[in-house]
């Protein structure tokens, strides 16, 4: 050091005042001094975790002036070992994870790296305690294993704060031991302490007093420098910055492993941003799938409302058929003669478990598929365009002086084995029985996509379903084009004016409120509501992730401090973000999916699920995370390491 001072920019007083020194390789310097007087801030520079204000630093010959931040970085991570004055150890990783974190910030394969990792902690004593995670070992053992992290990689330089500041005599002791051993092994170290014992181990004591270098000398029992100097010459070169072939996809997946690791270290934490995250991404994904289901339950209101069709359920079915027709007849011929309607005709359907319909015999086992049993008004066909063959079929139905008769679905009549001709109607003389009653089958229909209900259906005259106790009765209403809603309104009314609560309006809607509906402008509501959630889980996720970075402030302090480069600690937030979106975007997935389901069931909408809210959560979970941890990735990256180790 040639002229060193540091003036911090906080402060009017400089903490290093034109400090002049060399150490030479191989030696064992203690540096003392009152509290504040400037002894870390000259470590750091040693250890180019900090820069001078003035004045001139070399190290192995190499001036640091404008050296760039990934050289430094470099010649940190291969040449220079720190123990602070506490440990910083990482306490949700095991102990030999901890003594190899310098070899991966190397990156020394994983293969390679248990080995020298186990040495360094023989060296200290600590082998047997490996596997035990790093928060469970006591003061005295984190301080041994933050020594192991240190000489791990092998550095030239030693540099030690304070390292036994914290410790009871014993612990003290063999701390001492351990950086006079490594100090015999070659290693320069240099060794910060207020302990008169632990400076006297020194060869040589450096005394800083206000920043000043004030005394500068050797100890009793020091050796000579020159001679040190012989020991020394055997060193190492320094690193050279470019990175060796293969590291680049070694580093990544180390990337991920420590991504993994901080995550599944800290299950409360992950599990709530994992939640927080699935919580947003599901509102979004719901906000699709709703969207998608509300918008389909409009456009079939709007179908609807364009459509020429009104149903009517009436509510007395079975005792209309029980007291005749004539209510019936009347009501349906009253809704004919409004305005706009062009025909009307009632169909009623027995319950299907009530009937029984048999071919052959009465008592033989029914068909496989369940038959439904129907009678209707004669114009029921024709009003819904079903063909029946022969053509007149329909209007036999109507005539009561023929007795019991049939029309069945071409379905109906394979299922029950009647032959047929598909033009022309059933083979002459086909009957069926029809609750134990022999019924004349006179004609055969095929049903139309409209009337895909009716596919099993065997109609008969409305006599024959008299006995019959539970039947549904629907009048079927045809109006001119567009006026289905119009009419739906006075249908009721018109089949029974003295008690229009009889006949309820199946379909047929208020065009109105569609139109007010409509007009809102649902997709953009959506568009906005998924926007405003995507932006509310980022910020929750980014300040969550930025919350997590100042509580690792430590851990991201000792990384940087033993060389690891910005971009490397940015990287592993970045994978930690991607690894929670992920998790969260497939959650967040079947969360909206399920809302959805939920919401569509209690409206009574039959669910739309685009086939893109599978990938969309996904991807938009990748993203959100990402997003979310460039921010708190960035802020970790450019902690000054000088000012976080101190936290
Ligand atoms: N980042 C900083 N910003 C402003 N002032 C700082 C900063 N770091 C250290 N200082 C100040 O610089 C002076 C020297 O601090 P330093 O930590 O080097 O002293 P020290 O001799 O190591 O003290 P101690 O023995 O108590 O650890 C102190 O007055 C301290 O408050």
């Amino acid at each position: 050091m040639q002229g060193v001072s540091r003036i911090y920019p906080s402060s009017d007083e400089p903490a290093l005042r034109d400090v002049s020194l060399t150490i030479c390789r191989g030696e064992y310097v203690a540096l003392v001094g009152q509290s504040g007087s400037g002894k870390s801030t000259l470590l750091n520079m040693i250890g180019l975790l900090d820069t001078p204000s003035s004045g001139e630093l070399l190290l192995f010959g190499e001036n640091l002036k404008g050296m760039r931040q990934r050289r430094r970085d470099a010649i940190r991570s291969h040449s220079i070992g720190f123990v602070f004055q506490s440990s910083h150890v990482i306490g949700s990783e095991s102990v030999i994870a901890n003594a190899a974190i310098g070899l991966r910030v190397q990156g020394v394969p994983l293969v390679d790296r248990a080995g020298s990792a186990l040495e360094a902690l023989e060296f200290v004593g600590l082998e047997h305690k490996r596997r035990v995670l790093a928060k469970l070992l006591s003061g005295g053992e984190r301080q041994r294993l933050a020594i192991a992290r240190a000489i791990s990689t092998r550095p030239l330089i030693v540099l030690a704060d304070e390292p036994t500041g914290n410790l009871d005599p014993s612990s003290r002791e063999r701390v001492i031991q351990y950086l006079r051993k490594l100090n015999s092994e070659g290693a320069t170290v240099v060794i910060v302490t207020h302990d008169r014992e632990v400076a006297s181990q020194a060869d040589r004591r450096i005394e800083i007093r206000d920043g000043r270098l004030v005394l500068d000398s050797l100890t009793p029992s020091g050796r000579n420098i020159s001679e040190v100097r012989e020991e020394g010459d055997q060193v190492r070169t320094l690193p050279s910055s470019t990175p060796a072939r293969g590291q680049f996809l070694r580093s990544l997946s180390d990337d991920w492993s420590d991504a993994f690791n901080a995550l599944s270290s800290r299950v409360l934490r992950t599990v709530t941003l994992i939640l927080a995250f699935a919580i947003a991404i599901g509102g979004m994904t719901a906000a699709i799938g709703i969207g998608s289901t509300t918008s389909n339950a409009i456009n079939n209101r709007l179908a609807i409302a364009s459509q020429d069709r009104v149903s009517l359920s009436i509510y007395d079915g079975p005792s209309v058929l029980n007291s005749g027709f004539e209510e019936l007849e009347l009501g349906v011929q009253r809704i004919s003669e409004v305005p706009r309607v062009v025909a009307a005709s009632y169909l009623f359907s027995a319950v299907a478990a009530d009937v029984r319909i048999t071919h052959i015999t009465p008592t033989e086992p029914e068909p496989d598929a369940p038959l439904t049993l129907h009678a209707a008004s004669s114009s029921y066909f024709s009003d819904l365009d079903i063909e029946t063959y022969p053509r007149n079929a329909s209007s036999l139905l109507g005539n009561a002086e023929l007795g019991p008769l049939a029309i069945i679905s071409t379905k109906a009549a394979e299922e029950l084995g009647i032959s047929f001709r598909p033009e022309y109607g059933p083979a002459p003389g086909s009957s069926i029985w029809v609750e134990g009653a022999l019924v004349p089958v006179v004609g055969i229909f095929r049903p139309t996509a409209d009337s895909a209900e009716l596919s099993s259906a065997v109609f008969v005259d409305p006599d024959s379903l008299r006995g019959v106790t539970r039947a549904e009765l629907k009048v079927s209403v045809r109006t001119e084009k567009g006026f289905a809603a119009a009419v739906a309104k006075v249908a009721s009314l018109a089949y029974a004016p003295g008690d229009p609560g009889k006949a309820r309006v199946d379909v047929g809607a208020d065009i109105q409120s569609i139109r007010q509906e409509v007009s809102s402008d649902l997709g953009a509501l959506i568009a906005l509501l998924s926007l405003v959630l995507m932006l509310l889980a980022t910020i929750t996720a980014a300040s969550s992730m930025y919350l997590t970075v100042q509580s690792r402030s430590a851990e991201i302090a000792l990384r940087r401090a033993i060389g690891s480069t910005r971009w490397l600690v940015c990287r592993t937030f970045i994978l930690e973000g991607l690894i929670i979106g992920a998790i969260a975007g497939l959650a967040g997935g079947i969360l909206g999916t399920a809302t959805t389901i939920i919401v569509s069931l209690i409206q009574g909408w039959p669910p739309v699920l685009p086939s893109e809210m599978a990938w969309v959560s996904f991807v938009l979970g990748v993203i959100t995370g990402v997003v979310s941890a460039i921010y708190p990735a960035w802020v970790a990256s450019r902690k000054d390491p000088a000012i976080a180790i101190r936290d």
